[in-house]
């Protein structure tokens, strides 16, 4: 069985674009940390909202109507927020309380923890980090299953309680992840056997991500995280509601920030389920913009499919209304697919299209 760090060890990476600077003693943006003045992507134009006062739908997951708006809104925009989505409260302050408790240590102390250069998990820089010319304003913190092996080395007897956290929180993202996929089959009408659904949920390869952005001396400067789309199936993420900075391209509209919303989780649609929908639902570009005033956070999860699991545009909708409609994508192996984003980022997706 494949993993993820096999799937990685092709494109090992530099030690710079592993380890994150030491953000606190740095009373201004360095050269590596600054992007460009202006131009589309300069953070200055990211600080003023372009777009209209849109807010992303938030849609009651218990709701009748609940299938039919979270359809419309992988269709339409790609990303959503869920409320009464079943994960307690007290789980997200929880994961929120033991993220703070890692990020808030020493620079000294994270690194203990930090990736290996072909490794998928532990503490590090963005893995889009070596595509730019600079250096985001954000570390993180990735885990697959039980982030055992690197806790001990940064809390060598006190790590029962953040492993416990970390991993009660990803068997709930992993159940919600496919409650959200099983109505959106629903929604497209297709059936758990067209997919191979008890292959799909057998043994993902989804990952849990921590980020954090420190308090920026210059936001108008520095790059939260740069835009891109994730790989993922879909994505669940809990942002700390005290600070904004993501932010989502609509086609024709802009960027749009996505505010926070106090017990609502915001999901979007990654790559590899607009490969399934046969491109009818957009992988959102997303970005996150340098916070002057607070230190934020966020916690990510990326659900993906087995890392031998073929993925391609689901037959029945190739085959809709007895109509054969073109295949969007050549059909890949996830695990070959990872590789190629990892080589490619945001060509990645151009380089399986047909047509
Ligand atoms: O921090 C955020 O709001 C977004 C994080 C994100 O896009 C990612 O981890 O892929
Ligand atoms: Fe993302």
């Amino acid at each position: 069985m494949a993993t993820l760090s096999e799937a990685y060890t092709e494109t090992p990476l530099l030690l710079e674009h592993i380890i994150p600077i030491d953000f606190d003693s740095f009373k201004e943006v360095p050269q590596s940390h600054s992007w460009p003045r202006s131009g589309d992507e300069s953070p200055r134009r990211m600080l003023n909202f372009e777009g209209d006062h849109f807010s992303v739908p938030a849609i009651d997951l218990e709701s009748p109507d609940a299938i039919e708006m979270v359809g419309h809104a992988c269709k339409n925009l790609g990303i959503f927020q869920v409320t009464r989505h079943g994960i307690p409260s007290s789980l997200l302050r929880e994961v929120e309380s033991q993220a703070w408790q890692f990020f808030s240590l020493p620079a000294r102390a994270k690194v203990r923890a930090a990736r290996s250069p072909g490794g998928a998990t532990g503490y590090g820089v963005a893995r889009i980090t070596p595509f730019f010319n600079k250096f985001m304003w954000h570390e993180g913190f990735t885990m697959m299953g039980s982030p055992l092996e690197h806790a001990r080395e940064v809390w060598p007897h006190g790590y029962r309680k953040f492993c416990k956290v970390m991993e009660d929180y990803q068997d709930k993202m992993k159940a919600l992840s496919e409650r959200l996929l099983a109505m959106i089959l629903k929604y497209l009408g297709i059936s758990e056997h067209d997919i191979d659904w008890p292959r799909l949920r057998s043994n993902p390869s989804s990952a849990l991500q921590l980020n954090s952005y420190p308090q920026c001396p210059d936001p108008g400067l520095a790059m939260g995280l740069a835009p891109h789309t994730d790989t993922s199936f879909l994505t669940i993420l809990h942002q700390n509601d005290s600070a904004h900075g993501l932010q989502f391209h609509r086609e024709g509209r802009g960027w749009v920030p996505v505010l926070p919303m106090d017990g609502a989780l915001v999901v979007n649609v990654g790559d590899m389920l607009h490969i399934m929908s046969n491109a009818m639902f957009p992988s959102v570009v997303h970005r996150v913009i340098a916070n002057g005033k607070r230190h934020r956070l966020s916690i990510g999860y990326f659900y993906r499919p087995p890392m031998d699991f073929r993925i391609g545009p689901i037959h029945g909708l190739t085959q809709a209304s007895g109509q054969e409609v073109a295949a969007r994508f050549q059909s890949i192996m996830v695990k070959d697919y990872v590789q190629m984003k990892a080589k490619n980022l945001d060509k990645a997706l151009s380089m399986i299209r047909i047509g």
